[in-house]
């Protein structure tokens, strides 16, 4: 698995860094190996007083055979896991804290990978054999968008977590104000909240949680009437189609296991859930949609150009403009990305993505698993790309992609984009 993203680092940057560099962080990996499985990570997401904490609390004190360590974050540069740590017992419903001796700066993890990901690794290392699986709650305010692609590393850097998912909460009674007025963003600056930069409609703090979100739980229900609740899970669905949905009261969920965690939401691609996505839903919200392109299946030599256009999307935010059909768009904006290629001559692939950094992978056993859910057969022939983001409804999208597929090969001169990628 290579995850790509425009300076995301890889495998490939630390081959280009010096000897003794490597070594060391080679040294570090055979301690990882020994240790064994990678631990999984769940990013707890979702405004202000949502009920994130109370679903902490919720999962802490259940019994699911689980060490769990939870991390209270407020992401950033410093990272102060010392404080926040405690770690679940299966025996007992209380939570211990955790000893952590954090890294010293200038380690060569941290100059490739994100400071707070190189912090949840060493401690995995110095603690891995007290929990199995990390919970991480990020602060009312924090943009998932940020912190998923940090965590969703290239298989070659060796690290010892992978992202499970992103899972956000969401207040029955106030999501539609927060999404409609973007409370609370308000006393932000723009640098600090980059949503507001946007022109067009509000985009919120609110919207990025849950457009990025795998899993949405609507808590507080016991706050609404009935066709409110439907409403506003109308609403959300709207805004992500992908994401599945939860309504709770004080964020009991009916199960974890499949529901918030042990997901592989970034490493699978739920059949029945590309299906429906993008499907009717009559309150839209104008800020975010989820849109699905579906196209007939193509070959290896195809599959290599849907790249090239995926690559235009996320890393570019353009659509590709070539000479022989000028497609006119409005500017659009990808959060999240999924889909599902089938190939002529080669494997099925599935794809995904995250605001600029995307993963294209043959369909493997987790793939096979997901198909038991899987809509009619000939409904499995077609590919299908859904796209979660700001103006992702436009039909430019389509037919940007048909006129690039569709494009001849000597036709190269024609390209009027810098056409680095043809
Ligand atoms: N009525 C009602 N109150 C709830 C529910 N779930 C949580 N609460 C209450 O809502 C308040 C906020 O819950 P928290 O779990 O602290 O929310 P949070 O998302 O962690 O909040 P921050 O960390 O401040 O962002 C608390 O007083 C909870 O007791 C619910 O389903 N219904
Ligand atoms: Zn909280």
């Amino acid at each position: 698995m290579t995850t790509k993203g425009p300076g995301k680092p890889t495998a490939f940057d630390l081959e280009t860094r010096p000897q003794d560099a490597i070594l060391e962080l080679k040294t570090g990996l055979q301690d990882v190996s020994l240790k064994g499985k990678k631990v999984p990570i769940t990013v707890i997401t979702g405004y202000l007083g949502a009920g994130k904490t109370t679903l902490l609390n919720y999962i802490l004190s259940e019994q699911h055979g689980k060490r769990i360590a939870v991390i209270l974050n407020e992401f950033g540069d410093s990272i102060d896991l010392e404080k926040q740590l405690t770690v679940s017992d299966p025996n007992s419903t209380e939570a211990k804290a955790i000893p952590f001796i954090p890294l010293p700066n200038g380690c060569i993890c941290c100059s490739v990978k994100d400071a707070g990901v190189a912090a949840i690794e060493n401690l995995v290392q110095q603690q891995g054999g007290n929990f199995d699986y990390i919970l991480l709650e990020t602060t009312g305010i924090a943009d998932p968008g940020r912190i998923a692609p940090d965590f969703w590393l290239d298989e070659g850097l060796g690290s010892n977590i992978y992202l499970d998912g992103i899972v956000t909460l969401v207040d029955a009674a106030n999501v539609c104000k927060q999404l409609d007025e973007g409370v609370g963003d308000a006393a932000k600056t723009l640098e600090e909240n980059p949503a507001h930069q946007h022109e067009g409609p509000l985009l919120t703090t609110c919207h990025l949680q849950i457009s990025h979100a795998d899993v949405i739980v609507i808590n507080k229900k016991d706050l609404v009437k009935e066709a409110e609740l439907k409403l506003v899970g109308d609403r959300i669905k709207s805004i992500n189609g992908l994401a599945k949905i939860h309504f709770t009261e004080r964020s009991q969920v009916p199960q974890f296991e499949g529901v918030l965690l042990d997901l592989h939401a970034y490493d699978t691609v739920d059949d029945a859930a590309l299906h429906f996505a993008g499907k009717g839903h009559s309150h839209h919200d104008e800020a975010i949609t989820t849109e699905a392109i579906t196209f007939s299946c193509i070959d290896e030599a195809k599959l290599k150009r849907v790249e090239k256009w995926i690559q235009y999307l996320l890393w570019d935010e353009e659509l590709p403009r070539i000479a022989s059909a000028t497609v006119e768009y409005t500017k659009f904006e990808i959060h999240r990305l999924k889909g599902r290629i089938p190939v002529m001559d080669g494997p099925t692939r599935l794809i995904q993505g995250v605001r600029n950094t995307y993963e294209i992978v043959e369909e493997g056993p987790r793939g096979e698993a997901a198909v038991t859910k899987s809509p009619p057969d000939e409904n499995r022939k077609a590919a299908k790309l859904v796209l979660i983001g700001r103006n992702v409804k436009q039909k430019a999208f389509r037919d940007s992609l048909t006129a690039w597929l569709a494009w001849d090969r000597e036709d190269r001169s024609s390209v009027l984009s810098d056409g680095y990628r043809v």
